[in-house]
């Protein structure tokens, strides 16, 4: 299905409220591991994104009935798994989607699955996935880029990760919730989409303790029971709305936020002169009362700059006077933004993968987004330059950031993705 283009015209300060959605990337682990109940749970809190819509057609493939029951709630029912394998047509859209391995081994004892796919910005290896499967006790082959895992006796001993990986991490425990085994997981990932994942396995009876630390226990139980769980919010959207307000001098709120989650968002933000306050879930932007000062980040694992914001960062550092760079340690190439930027009029050249940006004024330009935050950048850029930008590449978008259009209309943008005409839906 084509998506047409969005429409931002610039240049005005943005005002009011937006209402972060749930968490995309907390979402789909969860999806994946309430396979491991044989009873409905019931889910709150999901997001209606494409990416949410590519996860349940997989976890439905392998014998997931579900159904929405609300706005954001979705019911997932497995009485059985129906099929072990995923299929490379379902698991090449998105990288997420590498963790049904987890929960095929735990249901069933065995699972074939294709090397996953995601936005293309560099090299993503799964080889820690693997290792871990290896080193917990499972048969693992690898023929025409698929990987088969064999369980031949329950899951025990130890794995301690060669670096902080977030879906190794959820893969491994996944893999070790159903059995009678203990495996402890070292060096393991304390993202919050990690710890999400942990206390809706444990609401449903699982045994996993050390959720937000580096080592984490998993006592294998026999089955898990049905339940409900809402899933916590976005802090990619809300990092992405926060540098929005920054780049385009706004003074806004947001509301459905866990200001906790996004430190190192605010902290940045503070340090360049932005002021931020946190009262509960609500936490306020404003940009107006000084001009922004230039900075430099480093993406690093949660609790540092996430990755996931840090094309958004860039963007919003060509607009202030200066020399700012960022550099990223997760994922070094991420870096489809920049062209993208630069057509704007920003002023960023990389070199060993380390963006130096002048900043100064953007405006209005056709761009592509080539991934999803790649996009979350440039509509950052577009909301702040003068004139209209035309976003291509809205599928890209569309994986990360609901209505996105809508929403920031909320917020008094002039954004628009136009209607899709007969002729554009036969393109
Ligand atoms: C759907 C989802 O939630 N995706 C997020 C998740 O991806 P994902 O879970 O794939 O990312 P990881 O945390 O696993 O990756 C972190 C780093 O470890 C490396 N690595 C990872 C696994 C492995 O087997 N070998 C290896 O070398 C990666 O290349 C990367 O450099 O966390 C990333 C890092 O916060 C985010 O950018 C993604 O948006
Ligand atoms: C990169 C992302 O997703 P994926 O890991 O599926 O590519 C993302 O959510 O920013």
């Amino acid at each position: 299905m084509p998506v047409t283009p969005l429409h931002i015209t610039g240049g005005r300060p943005l005002s009011g409220e937006f209402a972060v959605q749930p968490s995309k990337n907390a979402a789909l682990p969860i999806i994946v591991a309430a396979l491991l109940s044989r009873e409905p749970v019931t889910l709150h809190g999901i997001p209606r994104l494409s990416d949410i819509y590519t996860i349940l057609d997989i976890v439905g493939h392998l014998g997931a009935q579900h159904a929405w029951v609300g706005p954001n709630s979705v019911t997932l029912h497995t009485p059985e798994i129906l099929n072990t394998e995923a299929p490379y047509a379902l698991v090449s859209k998105m990288r997420a989607s590498f963790i049904v391995m987890g929960s095929l081994i735990s249901r069933a004892g065995e699972a074939t699955v294709s090397m996953p796919g995601g936005c293309a910005f560099g090299y993503r290896p799964v080889d820690q996935h693997v290792k871990a499967f290896r080193a917990l006790g499972l048969e693992m082959d690898e023929e025409g880029g698929n990987f088969a895992a064999l369980r031949t006796r329950p899951l025990s001993g130890s794995y301690v990760f060669e670096m902080l990986t977030v879906g190794a991490t959820q893969n491994a425990i996944l893999a070790a919730t159903l059995g009678s085994g203990q495996v402890v997981l070292e060096n393991a990932s304390i993202d919050t989409d990690v710890v999400d994942m942990i206390n809706f396995l444990n609401s449903l009876g699982a045994d996993i303790r050390g959720a937000g630390t580096n080592t984490i226990t998993v006592q294998g139980v026999g089955s898990l029971r049905g339940g409900e769980y809402r899933i916590i919010p976005d802090r990619i959207e809300a990092g992405t709305i926060m540098l929005a307000a920054a780049a385009t001098r706004s003074h806004i709120t947001l509301t459905g936020v866990r200001p906790d989650h996004l430190r190192a968002v605010s902290m940045k933000l503070i340090e360049m002169g932005v002021g931020i306050l946190e009262s509960g879930d609500i936490l306020t932007v404003d940009a107006t009362r000084a001009a922004l000062k230039p900075t430099n980040i480093t993406a690093l694992e949660f609790p540092g700059f996430p990755t996931d914001v840090q094309p958004q960062m860039s963007a919003l550092l060509a607009t202030v006077p200066g020399t700012s760079v960022v550099v990223d340690k997760i994922y070094p190439d991420r870096l489809t933004h920049v062209v993208e930027l630069n057509r704007m009029g920003a002023q960023i050249t990389v070199s060993e993968h380390t963006q130096i940006i002048q900043g100064g004024r953007v405006h209005g330009a056709p761009v592509k987004a080539a991934d999803i935050r790649a996009g979350g950048a440039l509509v950052v850029a577009a909301l702040a330059a003068e004139g209209e930008t035309i976003i291509d590449g809205m599928q890209y978008i569309n994986r990360g950031y609901e209505r996105f259009a809508e929403r920031l209309r909320g917020l008094g943008a002039q954004a628009h993705q136009a209607e899709l005409t007969l002729a554009s839906a036969m393109d």
